[in-house]
């Protein structure tokens, strides 16, 4: 999806949301563990019960892969779901030497037929340029993380007081566009978001970290906001686990409502939709 199309969605949807699906079997509802592909039973009913009020979906891979094949598979299934007019991203922090990385990108660009796939960039330019082959397919490079371990790195100083993280954004910033490059930046991290943000004014930022982990939306619209919104906001746990009863789809699509509302006051406010 390219990035016109990405923001037109933004403003017909009035939405910025991103849904997660770290399809968790311990957590999904029991009627669906009797079925013969669980995953995807639960995934699919999240995707028909939000669609209405998200702009992408984010499947995180760790939730896949531990069950092999099948979850390849289930994995498989439900990116095939997703309708057209939603942004797709493959949640799998990759990279890796050039050559390595090269056939990372073709799994989830080409294999799975995502749209985007999240990216450490420790490996540097080699390990994230692969990603960058590809019209109309994103790199998402991991810069300032929602996690408590992001101290441990992120925010290390060199002699003239300069973040890694800021180093980072700056470098990788270079080697692609606007068009093809995103940052995921924390929702834990407001400041943090507006320090980013003076960086990279053009870029759009995924932003997790909201629900769950307990980012203030205002905030982040507050600090990331660029003339195209720039932001897109996920959240997985606050949406998919709203209710682990029969009910689960509809609690799923109540939370996804009341945050399209919140973004669609946003939207107002900022005078990107009438
Ligand atoms: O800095 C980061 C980078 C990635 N994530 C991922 O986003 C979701 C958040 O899930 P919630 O349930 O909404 O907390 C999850 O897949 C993380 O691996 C992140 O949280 N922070």
């Amino acid at each position: 999806m390219t990035r016109t199309a990405l923001i037109e969605q933004i403003r017909s949807k009035k939405s910025f949301l991103c849904v997660g699906l770290d399809t968790d079997l311990s957590k999904i509802p029991a009627h669906l563990l009797e079925t013969e592909d669980p995953i995807f039973e639960f995934n699919k009913a999240i995707i028909d019960a939000t669609k209405d009020f998200c702009v992408a979906y984010k499947p995180n891979n760790a939730f896949y892969e531990c069950y092999g094949v099948k979850g390849w598979e289930s994995l498989q299934k439900t990116v095939d779901y997703i309708p057209e007019n939603c942004f797709v991203i493959a949640d799998a922090k990759r990279g890796d030497i050039g050559n390595t990385s090269k056939y990372y990108a073709q799994t989830f660009f080409e294999t799975l037929g995502c749209d985007a796939v999240t990216v450490a960039p420790y490996m540097g330019e080699d390990s994230v340029t692969p990603f960058l082959e590809y019209p109309d397919k994103w790199v998402i490079v991991l810069a300032l993380t929602s996690n408590a371990g992001a101290l441990d790195f992120q925010f290390t100083t060199d002699a003239k007081g300069e973040e890694l993280y800021k180093k980072v954004l700056k470098k990788t910033a270079q080697w692609g566009t606007p068009e093809n490059t995103m940052f995921v930046v924390g929702a834990t991290r407001a400041e943090g978001i507006g320090e980013v943000r003076k960086l990279v004014p053009d870029h759009f930022f995924l932003v997790p970290g909201v629900g769950a982990q307990g980012g203030s939306l205002e905030d982040v619209a507050n600090y990331g906001w660029n003339d195209d919104c720039g932001l897109l906001v996920n959240s997985s746990r606050g949406i998919i686990y709203a209710s682990n009863g029969i009910d689960f789809a509809q609690k799923a699509r109540t939370e996804a409502q009341k945050i399209q509302l919140q973004m669609e006051h946003i939207l107002k406010e900022k005078g990107f939709i009438g």
